[in-house]
């Protein structure tokens, strides 16, 4: 990546599509987004405006333009993922969680004590979840420190927004192959990771930030949970663990501490503005309040929730509540690394919820109503909703927000959206949210940095057919 691309000083006109708010979308056609040095978005001109005139007379070359066909989103949040299980997407998927962790998971996670495996694994999934759209990434690592330098090192080069977690898991129930050696080694690990990502000398914009990554309580002694809710408050890092994701890892948590599993972790001082929690299929009512009033997030993972976690999230209910939510493609508890498929399955898990599933009951019985979401609560949750999970200015196209966007050619021949004349503003979005594909992702951009382009893939079907609109890209 060269600095062709780069819109950072410079202005970018085209037609873009922002849902700032769960229940609304904007489209603002042939806008013109005014970039500053830094990679934040200065100012938002609309056409009809003196100054968007004003700006479509300058001549000097500052002005980039979108091609024709073409329109930008904000690039996609995802809040769970979790990196080195990349290499098993998709396959196992036919186990209980307990059994798929220790059968499948851990022996894959303990590889990454070879560097060079880790470096290819990690490089891979960084490149692949860039060019799905994927520009701020939530990373549970492994409990390895040098593989989790390595890729917090990765998304720095490659200049992914990404949270990074060293797993902590120090339970004497986890293999020894896999684990630390104890709470010590646990919290020590993870503040290393801390003081590598904030010292490193390519991260001076904060672009990639640590994270406490205790696996969740399954998995770690009381004595580190304590230890990483201390390194928590001390740094101010956020913090990220399951919570309540199955039958089997909710019960668990009841038994060992006689409580749930939020109530439990707010008691270590891990629920807070910075935490996310992942899954959280079981939480009750007060559950949800302790967290909306901690200020805490859930990473919804619809599809892996299909797998494992014997349940659907209520996420109508949370977002009532005033929970903050983000959606996650739980790699690789989900088969899928495209945020598209979580947002296209976020919807169909809600109806599923709300009509239930169970033929063999009335109507009327068999199930929840009013859970349903729409596709604009899809993207708006894996956009600005994630943002504000994870607490970062980025998600919409508004002035001081990053721009992190991603330009989406609705006409590439290899893609998969189909559009016909006229299409309203609302059908395009939802042609675009429901049809795209990865052959459809023509750039996306970090901070205002081009950080994949079409040019990285196989060669356009019609070459030259934008050039001229495009010309620095
Ligand atoms: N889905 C999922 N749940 C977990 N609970 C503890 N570890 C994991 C994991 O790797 N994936």
């Amino acid at each position: 990546m060269g600095g062709s691309g780069d819109v950072r000083g410079r202005v970018l006109r085209g037609t873009f599509f922002h849902a700032p708010s769960p229940d609304g979308f904007e489209c603002c056609a042939d806008a013109m987004l005014v970039i500053d040095a830094a990679g934040a978005i200065a100012d938002v001109l609309r056409a009809g405006s003196g100054e968007h005139a004003a700006l479509a007379a300058d001549e000097s070359g500052q002005v980039m333009r979108l091609p024709e066909g073409s329109v930008m989103l904000p690039g996609f949040v995802d809040c769970h993922v979790h990196a080195p299980q990349f290499p098993q997407l998709g396959l196992a998927l036919d186990v209980p969680l307990e059994t798929w962790l220790m059968r499948y998971t851990f022996p894959l996670e303990a590889r990454y004590a070879d560097l060079d495996f880790a470096a290819r694994a990690y490089g891979q999934l960084v490149d692949d979840l860039l060019a799905g759209g994927t520009t701020t990434a939530l990373y549970f690592a492994t409990v390895h420190v040098p593989a989790t330098r390595l890729l917090a090192d990765l998304c720095i080069k490659k200049g992914q927004r990404a949270l990074i977690g060293k797993v902590a898991m120090d339970l004497d129930t986890c293999p020894d192959f896999y684990r630390d050696a104890d709470a010590d080694e646990a919290v020590a690990g993870t503040r290393a990771i801390i003081d590598h990502i904030r010292a490193h000398a390519g991260n001076s914009e904060g672009r990639v930030l640590p994270v406490v990554t205790p696996r969740f309580i399954p998995a770690c002694t009381d004595e580190a949970l304590e230890g990483l809710g201390q390194l928590a408050a001390e740094t101010g890092a956020h913090v990220q663990t399951h919570c309540s994701e199955s039958d089997w890892a909710h019960g668990y948590v009841r038994e060992r501490h006689g409580m749930s599993d939020a109530e439990s972790l707010d008691r270590f001082g891990l629920v807070g503005r910075r935490s996310i929690v992942a899954h959280a299929n079981f939480l009750s009512g007060s559950d949800m309040d302790l967290l909306v009033q901690r200020g805490a997030g859930v990473a919804h993972c619809a599809h892996s929730n299909a797998y494992f976690a014997n349940a659907v999230f209520p996420l109508r209910r949370a977002l009532e509540k005033g929970l903050h939510v983000g959606l996650g493609t739980d790699i690789s508890g989900g088969p899928s690394a495209s945020m598209l498929d979580a947002q296209r399955m976020t919807v169909a898990a809600s109806r599923m919820l709300e009509d239930g599933v169970d033929a063999g009951l009335p109507a009327g019985e068999r199930g929840c109503r009013d859970s349903r979401v729409d596709m604009v609560t899809a993207f708006h949750l894996a956009t600005a909703g994630g943002a504000e999970a994870l607490d970062l200015p980025v998600g919409s196209f508004e002035i001081g927000r990053k721009f992190d966007a991603i330009a989406i050619d609705t006409e590439a021949a290899e893609g998969t959206i189909r559009l016909f004349d006229g299409s309203a503003p609302s059908d395009v979005l939802a042609g675009v949210l429901y049809q795209a594909s990865r052959a459809n992702i023509a750039h996306v951009w970090v901070d205002g940095r081009l950080v994949r382009s079409h040019r990285d893939a196989a060669p356009r079907s019609k070459p030259g057919l934008r050039a001229g609109a495009f010309a620095a890209i």
